[in-house]
């Protein structure tokens, strides 16, 4: 069922200039008319037929397939058209032209489609929910391998159905509480008779378990945002290459050779680590330098928005006065939430390094060797909080771990309600519905319009 009248849409689906093929998608209700005109002949439904698609002047713009998906069995719910042309940007412009200029005729509300309004439209018809329709998107831009199975697993429903398994748990047992609040007298057998409060742990243990995966679903979705920093010629540059497998970075014996931050996104087990190397930081009064200063700004800048810092030490510097201090001044600058790694670098030079102080995260190693790089890489995953297989991971937004925490924290109080002396249940029940829609914000049951707009706008032209 249509939930609001639209507009027929069309686009270019795929990126122009990037694919081999590529296809104009037209979407709306009633499309009949438009394609016989197109393209001069109905098409059989569902089957793809190899046509000509002519111009104004009867001329041939492209050969190529066509296929009309009567609605509601298309990818939007409505009739959709695909013009399946070869995939150069001006051929397709030429297409959508073409498909603009037939339907002044005959579907004269045609306009061109928002990002991501076809995936839209398959949301408004039923035929994705929200967190699927949300997997559309990060399935074109996942990072990793992992990210992009793991989003494929959300699309098909894999997240969506342990999401509704869980709110249908909680309908049933509000069910029960609300028909106890209608006849009182029973009220008081009620949590032993059907055993309500072993029913909500369950559920508790149930929800628990999803926001585990949700939250590694996000990690694998985000990433984190790791950033190199230390003393000038620590090894930042050095390390980032080795970690990268490419020499990315310039790398030169000489103090302050890396001006501006260098990104690069490597993977660890599937998880996006985005590693930002810095220019090495030194106290202003040692940094005559206006480019070096304005680098260290960007360094400090980069260190407040990490999820974790790895703050490199040279093993061959420790102990060297004018060294020792400069340590002490960026430990004392780093903001106290930061997580940091301490990383004690050229260890193939023989020093050995330092005992960890208790409660630090010391790793040393030797960025030209390669050596103690896997410790490394353990450590930041663990840092991440990543414990899962891949596999078992579907792809989740920080949108759903949020209202997963919600659901969990209205279900911890109504575990409250049950435990008191008074058994509040009417309170108790509330708490369960207050779960319940916490839930359905995922899977778009109830969902603000302009978070629709927020989710969909971020989709390319064409999705
Ligand atoms: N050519 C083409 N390839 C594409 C898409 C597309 O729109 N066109 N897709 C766009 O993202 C993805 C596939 N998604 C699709 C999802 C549903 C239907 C569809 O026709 N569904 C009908 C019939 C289902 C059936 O036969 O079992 C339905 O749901 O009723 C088509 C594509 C990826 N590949
Ligand atoms: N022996 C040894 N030398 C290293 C190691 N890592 C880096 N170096 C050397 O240390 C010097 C500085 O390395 P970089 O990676 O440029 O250091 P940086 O921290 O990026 O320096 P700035 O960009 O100037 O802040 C270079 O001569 C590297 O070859 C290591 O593990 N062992
Ligand atoms: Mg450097």
């Amino acid at each position: 069922m249509l939930s609001r009248h639209l507009d027929p849409i069309v686009a270019i689906a795929t990126a122009p200039g990037r694919g081999a093929v590529g296809i104009v998608r037209v979407s709306g209700q009633g499309i009949g008319a438009f394609v016989q005109a197109l393209l001069g002949s109905a098409l059989k439904p569902r089957h793809a037929s190899y046509l000509p698609f002519k111009g104004a002047d009867g001329q041939p713009i492209d050969h190529g397939l066509a296929i009309h998906f009567p609605g509601p069995h298309s990818y939007t719910g409505e009739d959709v058209l695909e013009l399946q042309a070869h995939g150069g940007p001006v051929v397709l412009q030429l297409l959508l032209a073409r498909c603009l200029e037939v339907a002044r005729g005959h579907l004269p509300r045609l306009r061109l489609a928002e990002p991501g309004e076809f995936t839209e439209r398959a949301f408004l018809n039923d035929k994705l929910d929200l967190a699927q329709a949300e997997a559309v998107s990060d399935l074109i831009e996942a990072s990793t391998e992992a990210a992009a199975r793991s989003a494929s697993r959300s699309l098909t429903g894999a997240f969506s159905q342990q999401v509704n398994e869980l709110r249908e748990r909680m309908i049933r047992l509000r069910m029960l509480v609300e028909a106890t609040l209608d006849f009182p007298e029973e009220e008081i057998d009620f949590l032993q008779k059907a055993d309500a409060t072993g029913q909500l742990r369950g559920i508790c243990q149930s929800l628990d378990a999803v926001l585990d995966r949700a939250r590694q679903g996000a990690l694998l979705r985000e990433g984190i945002k790791v950033v190199l920093a230390g003393q000038p010629n620590v090894g930042k540059s050095s390390l980032l290459n080795a970690l990268a497998g490419a020499e990315l970075a310039i790398v030169t014996p000489i103090p302050g050779t890396t001006r501006d931050k260098v990104s690069e996104t490597i993977q660890i087990e599937g998880v996006p680590l985005h590693v930002i190397d810095t220019a090495g930081l030194r106290s202003s009064d040692e940094a005559t330098d206006e480019v070096e200063r304005i680098g260290i700004a960007r360094t400090w800048a980069e260190i407040e928005g990490a999820d974790a810092v790895l703050f490199l030490h040279d093993l061959t510097r420790l102990g060297q006065p004018g060294y020792d201090a400069g340590e002490r001044e960026i430990a004392a600058r780093l903001p106290p939430k930061a997580r940091v790694v301490h990383v004690y670098n050229k260890l193939d030079a023989g020093v050995q390094p330092p005992a960890a102080e208790p409660g630090n995260r010391a790793v040393a190693l030797s960025a030209k060797a390669g050596t103690g790089l896997d410790a490394l890489r353990q450590l930041l995953l663990q840092l991440a909080g990543w414990h899962a297989q891949p596999e078992g991971v579907f792809i989740a937004r920080e949108r759903h771990v949020q209202a997963l925490r919600r659901a969990a924290e209205h279900l911890a109080l109504a575990q409250g309600h049950a435990a008191a002396a008074d058994q509040a249940l009417d309170l108790f029940a509330e708490e369960l519905r207050l779960a319940h829609d916490a839930l359905g914000e995922i899977t778009g049951v109830f969902t603000a319009d302009d978070l629709l707009g927020e989710i969909f706008s971020r989709f390319c032209i064409g999705k």
